[in-house]
């Protein structure tokens, strides 16, 4: 019995005591009816008139037996319901309380696989397991007290019996913690690598590796298969030993009044009405070693989810942001993992209004900026500060309502055009829905089709890549926040898309603080501050023209991209003199 587990849920001990109870009253009618019937079979051979009681007693032990059954169950099924109902809630406050980084200390399929199946089986502890645990102890004593008074010497017996099964439950117990601590740690892993497989099957289709990834997932699958079998065998074999136990020790029991008949000890009324008995000693123990076995796969899920349930959590964050307040990063230090830090002192000024530009090398630490100012990475050291607060003691959802990210993962969801952007600003009118798609040059194609009533694929996989992005940004446009951080907004897009992008992010800028992070320089030399990152710290800030001069990290990228462009428009100009010169035209 796990006490931190009836800690957990401490409803659920009610109805698991009401459960006892009423299993306990179905005993009581059980005796009733073996005291009628041996009283019935010994008169038929001895010739002695039944006593009167015996009908009202028999019709007394039919309605407790029935009445008793069908309330241990209700009682046992509230047990389990609350101990559901109460788990899935911790594990979904847990997960709230971690934030959008649980992922780095759990894995998103073990916690499905955890609140699915780890809470069934923990429904069997509580609705059967549990009840059984206190009646095996309750009935056996009862039956002895019962006894006793026919025969003390077969009485004893059968109760000197009944701890060897919990003895074997015991011996079975260490091996069975083994096999399924493994059978769990096979499920999870089989778990994580289904999920990952299937989000990721238009890829390994594309570089035709489904057909490898479909063979490491059976190796896996089989290895789950075997560890199952394992598991199966070890609880069919301990049942069959558990059974042997019961059955010896009904038959000592039962040896033991038929010599004390023979001997003249008891009447044929007390022996027919012990062998009658007997198995009733051993049947509540018997039973509850199968549900042990249900029940320790309900521990081994347990420890999981006491596992999870005790992952450190982010001191509760509940500070607010105030209008007007600006992000202000000093001396700045952040490594995703310990050993290898990202950030190196970083220090940068996002104003209330205009644009501030991140550039820098692939890897040198933008994105994760980016991230920390949305307050997704509060393991930082330094100061990410907005207004007065720190970052990381800001509540999630007061920032989420002072700044939006816009990276190139943003979602689109299958349905209409309307209700993609309706869910950052629900509520608004259709006129400004349409200033929104047409500040991200959307809305001429849109009107082209069925306007904002046009129908989207599950991740708006109708659209081009330049269009899902301007359709991002429109939807971006209607979260009225104080702060816009674009992350890349304008990677993988035609110059057509690009265009129309940059054009609604200066728009933004004039009446909002915007933070754009590009690769490409060409896109941020007219915001009034350019940060240079290289390597996890800022090699330089300033306007383009004073970081041309000053930066010779920013002259250099500069100058590599200016050349690259001029060779890319060079090669065009090529191909079109040589288009001109082949057919004759202008
Ligand atoms: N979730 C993560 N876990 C561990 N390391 C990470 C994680 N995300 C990023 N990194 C590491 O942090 C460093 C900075 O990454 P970041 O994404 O901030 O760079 P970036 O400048 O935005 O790059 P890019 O221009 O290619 O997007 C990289 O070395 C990367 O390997």
């Amino acid at each position: 019995m796990d006490k931190r587990l009836l800690a957990l849920v401490p409803e659920a001990l009610r109805h698991v005591l009401a459960t006892v109870a009423w299993q306990w009253v179905g005993l009581v009618g059980n005796v009733a009816l073996v005291w009628v019937i041996a009283q019935v079979a010994s008169s038929l051979v001895t010739g002695v008139a039944v006593p009167q009681v015996a009908w009202p007693l028999l019709a007394a032990g039919v309605v407790l037996r029935v009445v008793a059954a069908r309330l241990a169950a209700r009682e046992s099924f509230a047990a389990s319901q609350d101990v559901k109902r109460v788990l899935r809630r911790r594990i979904y406050e847990k997960l709230l309380a971690m934030g959008p980084s649980y992922t780095d200390q759990v894995p998103t399929a073990e916690v499905v696989q955890l609140s699915v199946e780890g809470c069934e089986q923990l429904e069997t502890y509580f609705g059967q397991y549990l009840p059984q645990l206190f009646y095996a102890v309750l009935a056996p004593v009862t039956l002895f007290a019962v006894v006793a008074p026919v025969s003390l010497p077969a009485a004893a017996v059968l109760l000197l019996c009944v701890p060897l099964i919990p003895a074997t439950i015991v011996a079975v117990q260490k091996v069975a913690k083994r096999i399924l601590g493994k059978y769990w740690d096979q499920y999870a892993e089989l778990g994580d690598s289904f999920l990952e497989n299937l989000q990721g099957l238009t890829t390994l289709k594309i570089y035709q590796a489904d057909a490898a990834r479909h063979e490491a997932m059976n190796q896996e699958a089989e290895r789950f298969r075997t560890i199952t079998m394992k598991v199966l065998s070890m609880q069919l074999n301990s049942i069959i030993v558990m059974d042997i136990v019961a059955l010896g020790g009904a038959v000592a029991g039962i040896a033991v009044a038929l010599f004390a008949t023979a001997a003249g000890a008891i009447d044929l009324f007390g022996c027919l009405f012990v062998v009658l008995i007997s198995a009733d000693f051993f049947l509540p123990m018997r039973q509850l070693g199968s549900y042990f076995h249900v029940a320790m796969n309900g521990m081994a899920a347990s420890e999981k989810i006491f596992r999870l349930l005790e992952l450190p959590e982010p001191p509760a964050r509940t500070l607010a942001p105030k209008a007007g307040d600006a992000f202000c990063l000093r001396d700045v230090t952040f490594g995703y993992v310990p050993e290898r830090e990202v950030l190196h002192g970083v220090g940068l000024e996002v104003p209330a209004c205009g644009m501030t530009a991140i550039v820098g090398e692939s890897g040198s630490g933008k994105s994760t900026i980016a991230a920390l100012l949305c307050g997704r990475l509060p393991g930082y050291s330094g100061e990410a500060l907005l207004g007065e607060a720190q970052v990381r003691d800001l509540d999630p959802a007061a920032l989420a309502r002072y700044v939006t990210y816009v990276g190139l993962g943003a979602r689109l969801f299958a349905g209409t055009v309307r209700d993609n952007l309706l869910m950052a600003a629900p509520g608004v009118s259709e006129e400004e829905l349409w200033a929104a798609l047409k500040m991200a040059n959307l809305a001429d194609y849109l009107r082209s089709q069925e306007g904002l009533d046009t129908r989207l694929t599950e991740g708006a996989a109708n659209l081009s890549g330049g269009q899902r992005q301007r359709l991002a940004l429109a939807r971006a446009v209607l979260h009225k926040t104080p702060v816009y951080v674009f992350d890349e907004a304008t990677s993988n897009v035609d110059v057509e898309s690009e265009e129309a992008i940059m054009a609604a992010v200066r728009n933004l800028a004039a009446t909002h603080a915007v933070v754009l992070i590009s690769h490409r320089l060409a896109n941020v030399t007219d915001a009034q501050r350019i940060y240079v990152m290289e390597r996890g710290h800022v090699a330089g800030e300033g306007t383009h023209e004073e970081l041309l001069s000053a930066c010779p990290e920013y002259a250099s990228l500069w100058r590599t991209q200016s050349e690259l462009e001029n060779v890319t428009k060079g090669q065009s100009l090529c191909q079109l003199q040589e288009v001109t010169a082949d057919g004759g035209q202008e």
